[in-house]
């Protein structure tokens, strides 16, 4: 079980996030949806210890989560990783087996045998001598993801993983998240997604600094809560729009 209790982060006099507290239990896929600064990838990265919080815990099987960073497999924002940097996909891969197998020592066959299977499941095998730089968006997607597998992590934390792949890379992503699921791992993940898509998660928690709903997405994507959240009154079109696309 994970438990999060009141965390709150401020950047220098700008908040946020605002007293946030939920649960999530083993086998769940909950999505963190909000407006654009709402706080989604603060809260991802609050939950690591990765930026500072001003207050709040954060537990994973009664534990603080930060001792336990080994358990968890992060993939950030696209925008957040150095695509120049000259490290090919193999290595990348390779990356989330160095905590086990140590920095300076050859992984053994172990290690290579998870790496290659986590390539496989992803559906690139052909593509580990390659750098990142050289791949497109989707692929890029699928070396993060495949390290995340390679990790064997318990809680998985996504941020926006859907941005800027195409729908066969985004279907393998669904795959996984499911397959995770069924092996009773924690999956987060923030979305800019809307629409049926969101049926696919256990749970969905609308923010906006604060956590303005907490529940199924029926429960979540009501109006008003939209209206709280996006701050649109009903009447403007995005709000329609967005509405709308989860709706019909
Ligand atoms: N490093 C930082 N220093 C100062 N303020 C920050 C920093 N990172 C985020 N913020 C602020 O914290 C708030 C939450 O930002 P965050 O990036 O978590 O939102 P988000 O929901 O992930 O947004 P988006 O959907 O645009 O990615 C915003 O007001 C943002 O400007």
């Amino acid at each position: 079980m994970l438990e999060v209790q009141q965390l709150a982060v401020n950047y220098r006099g700008v908040c946020g996030l605002d007293s946030v507290s939920f649960q999530v239990s083993p086998g769940q896929l909950v999505g963190i949806i909000g407006p654009n600064g709402a706080g989604k990838s603060t809260l991802l990265k609050a939950l690591l210890g990765l930026v500072p919080a001003s207050g709040g815990v954060v537990h994973y099987c009664t534990c603080p989560l930060h001792q336990q960073l080994e358990r968890v497999a992060y993939i950030p924002q696209r925008s957040q990783i150095d695509w120049d940097y000259p490290i090919t996909v193999w290595n990348v891969v390779m990356m989330a087996r160095t905590r086990q197998s140590g920095w300076f020592r050859t992984p053994g066959r172990a290690a290579k045998e998870i790496v290659k299977a986590a390539l496989e499941r992803v559906e690139i095998p052909n593509l580990c001598d390659r750098r990142i730089g050289e791949l497109s968006g989707g692929q890029q997607q699928r070396v993060f993801l495949a390290r995340a597998l390679a990790q064997q992590a318990d809680l998985f934390l996504f941020d926006e993983p859907f941005t800027g792949v195409d729908k066969k890379t985004e279907a393998i992503m669904l795959e996984v998240f499911e397959e995770l699921r069924s092996q009773g791992k924690i999956l987060l993940l923030s979305t800019h997604e809307w629409g049926q898509s969101l049926n696919q998660l256990d749970r969905l928690l609308l923010l906006n600094q604060c956590l303005i709903a907490d529940g199924s997405p029926q429960q979540v994507m009501t109006p008003e809560n939209l209206r709280q959240a996006y701050g649109a009154p009903l009447g403007n079109p995005l709000h329609q729009d967005l509405e709308t696309s989860f709706f019909c």
